[in-house]
């Protein structure tokens, strides 16, 4: 059997911005009917990848998104690829049933149907202006419209910022429920990662401008182990075994360990997998610590 070919493949991509180099050089693949993850700190250059696969800026090395290069095919592209991004905003002088007939008449995979059924359910109206809208309803809105987008892509650049934590979680269940298929990609940006880790299959964690991980959630939990430590003379012994990093957190040893026996720490604490935030934390912090000590 062949694999399909990847939804997204990106070799030695490079953006600068003037003399200053923003990525680095990236490669990756992102097969189809998985949802990515990408985490990363402020101005680690999420956005500029993401803007990047859409066609939204010219990079050196390749990209192709669905075969196709972006940049030069942005119009095409855009027929299978929806996009919702943090400075996103709806026209907000019509109301919600005229933004749907004027998205039917410029996107040919869009269903007004399916965006009407997405907004049953929810308090907004057909005949609701916009402008009168809360930011988490406004947010309700976008989701519905890209939803009723057939797309094979849904790029989605902090689609919740804003929100309160009843309108996210409402958000990402839905996203998941009513719109994820095997045929359909997902990519998510978010500072809020704990909030989407049980939806992710795959992770990627930038940091100024390079990937440092890249990896399949199952591969997450099989390679990486938290330990609480149960008290001083146990975490003295998980130190010898080489966690990569450690801390103390209300008066406990919390440490996170690479490859580590999980049958060799169990009897020197509470051993688990680390979130993904714990782990993003400790691994930028060891990519710190080894260039600077290099
Ligand atoms: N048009 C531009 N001109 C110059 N520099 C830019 C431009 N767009 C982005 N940058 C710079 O590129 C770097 C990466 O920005 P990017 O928006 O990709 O980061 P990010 O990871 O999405 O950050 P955040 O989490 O804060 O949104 C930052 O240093 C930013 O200042």
């Amino acid at each position: 059997m062949t694999t399909p070919p990847p939804i997204v493949s990106a070799r030695g991509l490079r953006k600068r911005f003037g003399k200053t180099e923003i990525l680095h050089g990236l490669d990756f693949d992102i097969p189809a009917g998985r949802i990515y993850g990408l985490v990363g700190h402020n101005g680690a250059g999420k956005t500029t990848t993401l803007n990047a696969l859409l066609g939204l800026t010219q990079c050196e090395g390749r990209i192709e998104v669905l075969g196709l290069d972006p940049f030069a095919n942005r119009a095409k592209l855009m027929e299978d690829v929806a996009f919702i991004s943090d400075v996103a905003s709806l026209p907000r002088f019509l109301r919600v049933r005229e933004l749907f007939a004027l998205v039917s008449n410029i996107h040919p995979k869009f269903s007004q149907d399916k965006a009407r059924d997405f907004l049953a359910g929810t308090d907004i109206k057909p005949e609701a202006r916009i402008k009168n809208l809360s930011k988490g309803m406004i947010a309700q809105l976008h989701l519905a419209v890209v939803m009723a987008i057939d797309a094979k892509l849904l790029v989605l650049d902090e689609p919740t910022l804003g929100l309160d934590i009843t309108y996210r979680k409402r958000f990402y269940r839905r996203l998941l429920e009513d719109y994820m298929t095997e045929e359909r990609t997902l990519l998510i940006t978010t500072h809020q990662v704990d909030e989407i880790e049980f939806m992710l299959s795959d992770i990627m964690f930038i940091r100024d401008g390079e990937l440092i991980v890249h990896m399949q959630m199952e591969t997450v939990n099989t390679k990486y182990s938290q330990l609480v430590a149960s008290d001083p003379a146990s975490a003295e012994k998980a130190r010898a075994l080489g966690p990569v990093f450690s801390e103390t957190r209300f008066g406990q040893t919390v440490m996170i360990f690479e490859g580590a026996d999980r049958a060799a720490l169990a009897p020197l604490g509470q051993v688990s997998t680390p979130s993904l935030s714990d782990l993003f934390v400790a691994l930028m912090q060891r990519e710190t610590y080894n260039a600077g000590a290099a």
